[in-house]
This record gives C-alpha cells, structure tokens and sequence, in this order.
C-alpha cells in the first residue's frame, strides 16, 4: 500500500472503526434473509459472533488486517464492491475501496467465512500474547560476568554485580557495561536501566585499577586508562534511547556523575551521593564538570565536586541530581512498577524525544568529555593521586 495512505489510515482510531462496523451491522439481519440452509445459518451466526469478539479486541490490528476486515466485511453484507472509485488524494477512502475492489466476485458466504476466521485468528493471537505478557520471561544476555544483563518487559536492566567489592568498577566491568549499552542501544527494548546488586548501587571505580603497575608501566596504565573512560563515558552521551539509573544505595565516583548523562534518576531514600575526587587526588569526569553546574548550580557543584561533600538522596533530588526518592522497603517494587508502564510507551517516540533533548549539547559533551579525560590521565601520574591510593589500600590493611 502506498505509504500516504497507511499515514492517513493511522489516523483512523481503531475503535472508531468497530464502531462504524457496529453501525453497519444494522443491515446484516436483511442479509440473514436471504439464506436458506441451515448451514448458512450456522455461519451468519458465527459471522455475528465475530464481529461481537472483534469489539473485545484490546490491540490495534493493524492497517492492513483493519483494510482486510473491513473489505471482507462489506463483500459479506453487499457483495461485490459497487461504489464508485474515490478520488486519487481520498486516501483512506480509495484503501478501503481498493480493498474491498480486490476481492472481485468473492461470494458472501466465503467472505462471511473468511471474516470469521480473521477475528478467530486475532483473538486466538491476543490471547497467547496475553498470557505471555502476564508473565513475561526474563531473559539473561550471555558473556558477563562482572554485570548481570537481562530483558524483561521492554527493559534491558544493567546490574553492576560485584556484590562483595561494593560493585566497585574493575577494567573488565567498564568492558562489559560498555558491550551491554551498545547491545541495549540496538536491541528490541524500550528503555535501559543501569541499577546495582546488593548494598550499594556502586563504589565507583576500583582502586586496585591503579594498584600492581610498576613504576616504568605508569604512563602506559594511565593512557589506556583516559582511553577507557573515554570511550565508557561517550557509550553513555550517544545512548539512543531513555536511560534510567535505579540506585539502590550508596553511590560513589564516577557512579554519580553519570547520573547527568541519565534521563531518570530513582533512589532508595538509602543513597547516598558521593565525589571524593579531591581527596583522591583527581578530578571530574563523567562530563559532571560541565552538566553538575547546570544541573545544581555552580555554588552547589562545587560542593560536590571540589570538597567531597556526600549528599543524601533527599538532597540530590532536591538539587536536581535525583528525579524521585522512594522508602527503601518499597524502591524495588514502586519503581519497577512505573518502568514497566513507561517502557509500554511508543519504542520510537521515547527514543527520537529523548535524543532531541540531547541533541543540541552531544557535540559539548564529547568535547568535555576529552577534556575531563586528559585532565585525569595527568592527576593519575601525580603524587597526590599516588599517595591517595596508597593510603586507601593501607588503610585498608590496619582493619
Ligand atoms: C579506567 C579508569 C577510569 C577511572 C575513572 C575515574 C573514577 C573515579 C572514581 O570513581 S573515584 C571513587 C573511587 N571510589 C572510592 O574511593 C571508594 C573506595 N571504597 C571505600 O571508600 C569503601 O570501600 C566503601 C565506603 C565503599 C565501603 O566501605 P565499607 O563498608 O567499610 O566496606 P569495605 O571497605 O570493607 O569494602 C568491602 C571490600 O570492597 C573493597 N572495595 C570497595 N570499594 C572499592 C573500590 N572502589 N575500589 C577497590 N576496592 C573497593 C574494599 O576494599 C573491601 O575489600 P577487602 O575486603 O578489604 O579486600
């Protein structure tokens, strides 16, 4: 069909169309009539039956199945098509007569046959896809072992699964979750959600990534290291479609500034909302030097990102970090409640907004996101950043 025609079809609302069909069954009695055998009788029964069950329908067909229904409908209660073809730019009516006109001298009792078996077909359809839907399975995407990957309901769910490091981030899990957004980007889902197992949401990058480099291997660790962030973070501006962080609790690092490359931000009111990078001896990254300012302000990004100062999720939402805060006891279930509604939204329509709320700020970001990059590639050969990491890990070693 021609594609000016499925665009004015669309505009057809689909119940409007059953009830056009409703109105037309006036004359179908007129037509019972007319037929004699019993087993006629049987099928005009049926045919009726068929455009009640037609009504329940939940889901829009679909133009073409509608065009089909419709022009089997009309061969069913007139016969052949007798209406005089439709202008050229009538675009809905010249599909229907089209339609209609090309089932030629079909008899009434088989198109009355053929209708019954179309609605049989949709409904029997629906069904199975109900039930499917009531209980959808959520399937695991294989080759992971630091992040958990699944689909279910329109949602790939990206899960940081290093429980017992406080899912700190190691060079393999910036691997993974790079793999993950590019798979989830292209796959069937509607929308993306990055979330944590366990305790924390994520501990942000794991200082052992810094640990065991001989001094000579030092530059060399800290260039593949801006590299892979570079590339991590600029998975993260270029996501095509809505990306939603579910944090589950603590935050830390690099785990909190990419919250302003995500287009929702849920919180258990047991998050906290952590940047030690000066304590650290580094500096911002996830582009949060750029979007943290125009997020909260430049007074309170300095806060955050030039004294360490941890934010509850109250705070964070009120600051603008944060879209909702919910009770802990209650997160999972009131948030994967409305990600499920969200993600039966339009696949399309989400993923052509969304990337026109970002369009205009892509090119600056991955300006800043270079920048942000090379700035840490120097903090990590300093001695600030060196002695920061040895006392963590000594720190560590006195507990
Ligand atoms: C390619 C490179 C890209 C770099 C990008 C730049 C990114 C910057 C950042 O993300 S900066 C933030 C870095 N993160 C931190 O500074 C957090 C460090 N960890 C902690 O402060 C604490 O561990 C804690 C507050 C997260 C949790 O404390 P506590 O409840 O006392 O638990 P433990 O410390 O005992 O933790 C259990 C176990 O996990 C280890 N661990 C936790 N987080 C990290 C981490 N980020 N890096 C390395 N190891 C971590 C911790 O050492 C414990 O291990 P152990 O049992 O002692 O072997």
């Amino acid at each position: 069909m021609a594609a000016p025609a499925l665009t004015f079809l669309r505009r057809l609302c689909w119940r409007s169309l059953c009830e056009a069909r409703q109105a037309q069954a006036v004359c179908i009695p007129a037509v019972h009539l007319h037929m004699t055998t019993a087993t006629m009788q049987v099928s005009q029964k049926d045919f009726e039956k068929a455009q009640e069950q037609l009504k329940l329908l939940k889901k829009d067909p679909g133009n073409e199945t509608k065009l089909k229904l419709y022009a089997l409908f009309k061969q069913a209660t007139e016969g052949p098509c007798n209406s005089p073809k439709p202008g050229m730019l009538d675009f809905v009516k010249k599909a229907k007569w089209d339609a209609w006109n090309s089932l030629g001298n079909l008899s009434q009792d088989n198109a009355r046959q053929k209708y019954t078996e179309l609605v049989s077909s949709l409904i029997s359809a629906e069904s199975a896809g109900q039930t499917k839907d009531a209980s959808p399975e959520e399937s695991r995407h294989d080759g992971y072992e630091t992040i958990i990957v699944t689909t279910k309901n329109n949602i790939t769910k990206i899960m940081f699964n290093r429980p017992e490091r406080k899912n700190a981030i190691n060079h393999q899990m910036y691997r993974e979750i790079i793999k993950a957004l590019q798979e989830a980007g292209k796959d069937d889902s509607t929308i993306a959600v990055i979330t944590g197992n366990g305790e924390y949401y994520t501990s942000g990058n794991d200082l052992n990534n810094f640990a065991n480099v001989q001094p000579n291997d030092m530059e060399k660790m800290a260039k593949d290291g801006a590299e892979l962030l570079k590339e991590f973070v600029s998975c993260f501006i270029d996501f095509p479609k809505p990306l939603i962080a579910v944090v589950n609790g603590p935050a830390i690092g690099i785990s909190v500034t990419l919250l302003g490359l995500c287009d929702i931000v849920y919180a258990s009111d047991r998050a906290t909302f952590h940047t030690p990078f000066s304590q650290l001896g580094q500096s911002p990254e996830g582009c949060s030097s750029y979007l943290f300012p125009k997020i909260m302000g430049l007074a309170k990004a300095n806060e955050m990102l030039l004294f360490n100062k941890k934010l509850t999720a109250a705070e964070a939402c009120a600051w603008g970090l944060v879209t909702e805060v919910f009770p802990d006891g209650t997160f999972q279930k009131e948030v994967w409640e409305r990600l499920k509604a969200y993600a039966s939204l339009p696949k399309n329509s989400l993923a052509v907004s969304k990337q026109l709320l970002r369009s205009m700020e892509k090119e600056k970001l991955h300006a800043v996101n270079s920048q942000e990059c090379e700035v840490l590639k120097e903090r990590w050969l300093s001695d600030e950043c060196l002695n920061a990491i040895v006392s963590f890990f000594q720190r560590k070693s006195k507990l």
